[in-house]
């Protein structure tokens, strides 16, 4: 009996990665002497990343067969609590991994839940994936280690101030970006660094650079790469952030600010993430899309910097009134007293659009079509603002 309590078992039939996402600890287990293969019952302790549960069976295919409905109904209930708060967006499939991942031991209840409802959806359960499996190689306690060797910080925030006041204008976060799932390739010769530069040339404040790779054929080694050519601009790490060890991966690979989307986290992650971005030294821009997403947002506290994304990114729409639809009135009034950084993000494109979104109260834009697709980035700038904003 002592052996068995403390033994945890490794499982894996809902994990969408090798690393065991549950143990199970049995707390009771009585056991036939003369058939023990055959005739068991356990009551088992489950703990897992989402929580524990305790579960009862009397054969050993049975307790893992409970264990995978408690792990199916954890991540149901995670899904509820998001839905509850207006998310449409699963973290995870709900009966399981996608099929390639599927081990011999797996069971379906249903298959037709496990297809993503849209892109950002499909993103986010790949992300699911890929973090799991850095996370396994790379786990929390080291990359903490690694923190002290991180490139120093840079103040994200207060280079959007000062350029929006040394230009009148919108301070540019200006992003590397060599295609997305919406628009496909947008430069084939593609060199990080030199966009990088020519961006900063041509007065951008911050860069925003893609480190997914899957669908916007960005990574890690970009963000370090600028970082290390000697580009000055704070730099944003461009990711879909779903889990708290991305925050310190990120500023290892040199971001002095990360994204956090909206539409993808609940009140609950936001507010973490933004406690460690604050311990971390990043800044959290909170991107929101809508009017729900916004007043949840400004239900947190702490929050310096809100993206007002124009792009849906669940149909892939792109409308600038979106910014000024949800600038308008009481919440524009809120951003305003309590001093909020809001940026407009995406489909900007000419000194009209910018005007536009400038008008509807952003201090910042975010911009990376209209100017990486330029043969020289920094001139896109030129054009994309109607002057030379650059420092020279
Ligand atoms: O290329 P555009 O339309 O100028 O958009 C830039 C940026 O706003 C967009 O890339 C973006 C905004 N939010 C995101 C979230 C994930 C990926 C990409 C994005």
């Amino acid at each position: 009996m002592e052996a068995l309590t403390s033994l945890k078992v490794p499982f894996q039939a809902f994990s969408s990665s090798s690393r065991p996402r549950s143990w199970i600890t049995p707390i009771q287990m009585n056991v036939s002497t003369r058939n023990p293969f055959f005739s068991f019952s356990v009551r088992a302790q489950v703990e897992s990343t989402e929580g524990s549960a305790t579960i009862a069976a009397t054969s050993a295919e049975s307790v893992v067969e409970a264990l995978k409905v408690k792990e199916w109904e954890v991540g149901m209930f995670q899904d509820e609590v998001a839905a509850s708060q207006g998310i449409r967006i699963r973290r995870r499939p709900p009966t399981g991994p996608p099929l390639h991942y599927v081990g011999p031991f797996e069971f379906r209840l249903q298959n037709e839940g496990n297809t993503p409802r849209n892109i950002l959806e499909e993103i986010v359960w790949n992300k699911d994936v890929e973090v799991s499996q850095l996370k396994e190689r790379k786990p929390l306690i080291s990359l903490k280690k690694d923190l002290q060797n991180a490139p120093p910080r840079r103040d994200f925030i207060g280079a959007l101030r000062a350029a929006n006041e040394r230009t009148g204008l919108p301070g540019l976060i200006a992003e590397v970006k060599k295609a997305s799932p919406s628009r496909g390739v947008l430069r084939e010769n593609f060199d990080p660094v030199e966009i990088a530069q020519a961006y900063e040339r041509g007065g951008a404040a911050c860069l925003s650079v893609l480190t997914d790779q899957k669908y916007f054929k960005g990574c890690f080694e970009n963000l370090e790469l600028i970082r290390k050519a000697g580009v000055k601009c704070p730099l944003l790490c461009k990711e879909f952030i779903i889990d708290a060890w991305q925050l310190y991966y990120a500023r290892i690979k040199g971001a002095d600010a990360v994204l956090l989307i909206a539409a993808v986290l609940p009140d609950l992650d936001i507010k973490y993430m933004i406690k460690i971005c604050k311990i971390l030294g990043l800044a959290a821009l909170v991107e929101v899309h809508d009017e729900k997403e916004f007043d949840r947002v400004l239900g947190i506290e702490g929050i310096e910097l809100i993206g007002i994304n124009n792009r849906n990114l669940e149909t892939f729409e792109v409308d600038i009134a979106n910014t000024k639809k949800l600038l308008e009135g009481e919440r524009g009034k809120i951003v305003r007293e309590r001093n909020i950084i809001m940026v407009g993000e995406s489909g900007l494109f000419t000194p009209n659009d910018i005007a536009y979104v400038q008008e509807a109260g952003v201090k910042a834009v975010l911009v990376g079509e209209s100017i990486v697709k330029q043969n020289d980035p920094g001139k896109g700038i030129t054009s994309l603002f109607g002057k030379d904003i650059s420092l020279s």
